[in-house]
């Protein structure tokens, strides 16, 4: 039997990417790169600094699979297990949505709104996320702003125990406290307590009618139920009914927003909420509204 050739790193990432983009597979070069990082336990950095590395016949298998399942369709996240979020590492699987780049700018808009809210408890802020998924939100508030206690509220039972893993690998979790509570029940305020001087939130907004319009890879892989809203606004609706009684008198509301859905959530805050704004994401799209309850 022939012996099976020795594939170097460097090698092995050149085939990879060719493949990949042959294939027509998003981002071939950091899907290649995260896959074969994964396999060998290696950042991505540390590839190229051991680029001569020859892998194992185990390792050269292990690597194959990965790719398989990525040919297959099924997300570069879920595969290695990890997405990076603002800079940081988060534990993955199909159990809760991937987080995404633009959420980075709600996160930020939110902190910068928080900043500039004027109340004393800011430099330790109490701050509750609503849909918490992996913990993405939460746990960055918490690593950034290392005086906040945060809640991370979700219904899924599963998606709080990816985020309780995330809380426990950045060593923030004696300062989140995670609830399980429906948003868009009338005890949800109860359940989830206050007050707070921030509640931002990403909840699920693609209406039933587009969800067939999705990316073949997100309707198969990522969590319906961390998605989809019957019209797009039940959440933001539910979200603005019971913010006045969570947030403190000039406490921040931070969403993020469907491209088409700022002027309709801005019809839903009613009186309870001032200074209103709107800001874009990359691509010049509504991607965030932030107010302040009065
Ligand atoms: C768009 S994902 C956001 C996840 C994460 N915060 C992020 O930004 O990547 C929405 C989250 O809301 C949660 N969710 C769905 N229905 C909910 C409900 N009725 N009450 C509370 N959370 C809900 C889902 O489980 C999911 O984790």
């Amino acid at each position: 039997m022939p012996e099976e050739k020795v594939w170097s790193v460097v090698e092995l990432l050149k085939t990879t990417i060719a493949f990949f983009a042959e294939k027509k597979i998003d981002e071939p070069r950091l899907s290649a790169e995260l896959l074969l990082g994964h396999v060998l336990g290696l950042q991505r950095l540390q590839l190229y600094l051991d680029h001569e590395r020859p892998l194992t016949l185990k390792e050269l298998e292990a690597f194959r699979a990965a790719c398989r399942e990525r040919l297959q369709g099924r997300p570069v996240q879920y595969i290695a297990g990890e997405a990076f979020f603002y800079g940081y590492q988060f534990f993955v699987d199909e159990r809760v949505l991937i987080p995404r780049p633009e959420t980075e700018l709600v996160l930020e808009h939110a902190m910068e709104r928080l900043a500039a809210s004027g109340l004393d408890s800011a430099d330790s802020p109490s701050i509750l996320d609503v849909g918490t998924g992996s913990g993405c939100i939460a746990i960055t508030l918490a690593l950034r702003l290392p005086g906040a206690r945060v809640t991370a509220a979700d219904v899924s039972a599963d998606a709080l125990d990816v985020a309780r893993r995330n809380a426990d690998a950045h060593g923030v979790s004696e300062r989140i406290r995670f609830v399980e509570a429906d948003a868009l029940s009338a005890s949800f305020a109860d359940a989830v307590g206050g007050p707070f001087d921030l509640l931002v939130s990403n909840p699920p907004y693609i209406p039933e009618a587009e969800w067939a319009t999705l990316q073949e890879e997100v309707r198969r892989y990522e969590p319906r139920l961390a998605l989809v809203a019957p019209t797009g606004f039940e959440y933001y609706q539910s979200i603005a009914v019971a913010a006045p009684s969570l947030l403190r008198k000039g406490g921040v509301l931070c969403f993020e927003l469907h491209a088409d859905g700022a002027a309709e959530v801005r019809n839903l805050l009613g009186s309870s909420f001032a200074d209103v704004q709107v800001m874009q994401d990359y691509n010049k799209l509504d991607r965030g509204l932030s107010c302040m309850a009065q």
